[in-house]
């Protein structure tokens, strides 16, 4: 037999949603990955917490690891798939194993690579191993091979994606059903789109890790969650996604890094996207990243952004990669070359603002509004006023031509300060993306 026709021997620790999609792939495409990757990809032992859960599919034929770490040091295994979850745990236990004894290691834990990929790219840089995680972000979307290979000739001016499935979805089932919050959240969770913890996927964690990682790529920056101001999708009310709607825009959870004079500014924000961008269209638990680079231009990049398919799809392509010997650093450039982020102040962030406020329903209110603007210098670009709010009073929606963040907080200071003003001011941010 010939070296290349050795079978790759794997390794998988977890059999949820995603372990099950790959343990499926495996066994439906055989020959193709065979002929794709030039080796055969033979999965051999398996590791999960419940030994005797019914999971679909037939392990009977395949050796059991009660502790995940394990199958790094089975003689049988030549590359660890790790489809566990969470930043630290056996998760990281199994990575730093696996790595450590040469082996290649893939995974779709955005946590594990926001938090700790310096760390295991150096390792795999060490040991001539493999680390690879396209499943990591944006699920089936080819997007970590886009920036570390497709992109490579370019310098990368920023990166906005739509990156939480359980968000895109609850936005777009709030806005087409007009269904509350927590129910639509219990429906994602359901699918499969949902972390074990989802406050993770509406609070923005689970962005914020996978914006980190896609800085890092871009720009060459080590990941860092340290730098990220991150906010969530709770305190969008289905009003905003109202007005909106009427001002021409559709609210989108965004993951943003962008090359700033002063660094790299890496954020996540619920924005308001003009309804005519390709951001805008992208609905359910579609992902897609918008990327602009200085050579090729613009380029789109949409699909399922989670789920058991289109996860696994990305797994098993890193396995292939894996097969082919596909090598390279890590990030695209040297782990040791990994630039530390420098933190941009919120405040220097520079666009255009949506600002909502239910206000008492008699004249002055709107004198008191505009002074408010005017004094620290912001320009309304469109306001809004429509009768009788839920509570009381009238709601006043305004538009603001680009100013930038620290004029925005100070005018919303001062509108918390008016008598006028009945509950505190919802603030969104614009993205011409
Ligand atoms: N679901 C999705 O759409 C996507 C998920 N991901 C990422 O993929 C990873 C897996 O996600 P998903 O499949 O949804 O997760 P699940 O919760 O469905 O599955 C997790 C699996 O890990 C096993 N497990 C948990 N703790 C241990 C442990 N200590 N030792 C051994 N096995 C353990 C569980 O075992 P048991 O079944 O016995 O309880 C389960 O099989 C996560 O990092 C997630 O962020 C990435 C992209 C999309
Ligand atoms: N919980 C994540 C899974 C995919 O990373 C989401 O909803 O997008």
């Amino acid at each position: 037999m010939k070296e290349k026709d050795k079978p790759i021997k794997i390794g998988v620790a977890g059999l949820g949603t995603v372990g099950v999609g790959v343990v499926k792939i495996l066994a439906a495409h055989g020959d193709l990955l065979a002929a794709r990757g030039g080796a055969r990809l033979e999965l051999v032992a398996v590791s999960a917490r419940d030994r005797n859960r019914d999971r679909g599919v037939d392990l009977s034929a395949l050796a059991w690891c009660d502790n995940p770490v394990d199958l790094a040091a089975r003689d049988d295994v030549d590359v660890v798939v790790e489809l566990i979850g969470g930043s630290d745990g056996p998760a990281l236990a199994l990575a730093r194993e696996t790595l450590k004894r040469g082996k290649s290691f893939v995974t779709a834990n955005k946590a594990l690579i926001a938090h700790h990929g310096k760390e295991l790219a150096t390792l795999a840089e060490e040991k001539g191993a493999s680390l690879r995680f396209e499943a990591a972000v944006a699920g089936g979307i080819p997007i970590i091979k886009s920036l570390r290979e497709g992109l490579a000739a370019n310098a990368i001016t920023g990166v906005h994606g739509i990156l939480n499935g359980t968000c895109n979805y609850i936005l777009t089932r709030m806005e087409r059903e007009g269904l509350p919050f927590g129910e639509v959240l219990a429906d994602a969770q359901r699918i499969g789109y949902a972390e074990a913890d989802p406050s993770f996927d509406i609070d923005g964690i689970d962005t914020a890790h996978k914006t980190a990682i896609l800085a890092s790529l871009a720009f060459g920056t080590e990941p860092d969650m340290g730098n990220l101001a991150i906010e969530g999708i709770r305190t969008i009310a289905p009003v905003d996604i109202d007005y909106a709607a009427e001002l021409g825009f559709r609210i989108k959870l965004l993951g943003v890094a962008r090359q700033m004079e002063a660094g790299v500014e890496t954020r996540v924000y619920p924005a308001l996207v003009p309804l005519a961008a390709p951001l805008a269209q992208v609905m359910g638990g579609t992902n897609a990243v918008v990327v602009h680079a200085d050579f090729v231009g613009r380029t789109v990049y949409e699909g399922a952004g989670a789920g058991e398919g289109p996860t696994a799809s990305a797994v098993v392509a890193d396995l292939v990669d894996v097969a082919r010997g596909c090598g390279g650093p890590t990030f695209g450039i040297p782990a040791g070359s990994l630039k530390t982020a420098k933190a941009i102040p919120a405040d220097a962030h520079e666009g255009t603002y949506y600002i909502r406020l239910r206000v008492e329903d008699r004249p002055g209110v709107m004198a008191d509004i505009t002074a408010a603007l005017g004094r620290e210098g912001v320009s309304i670009q469109s306001l809004l006023q429509r009768g009788q709010a839920a509570g009381g009073g009238v709601y006043v929606v305004l538009t603001t031509h680009k100013t930038n963040e620290a004029a925005i907080k100070a005018t919303l200071k001062r509108f918390t300060g008016l008598d006028c003003v009945l509950e505190s001011p919802t603030m969104l941010r614009i993205e011409e993306v």
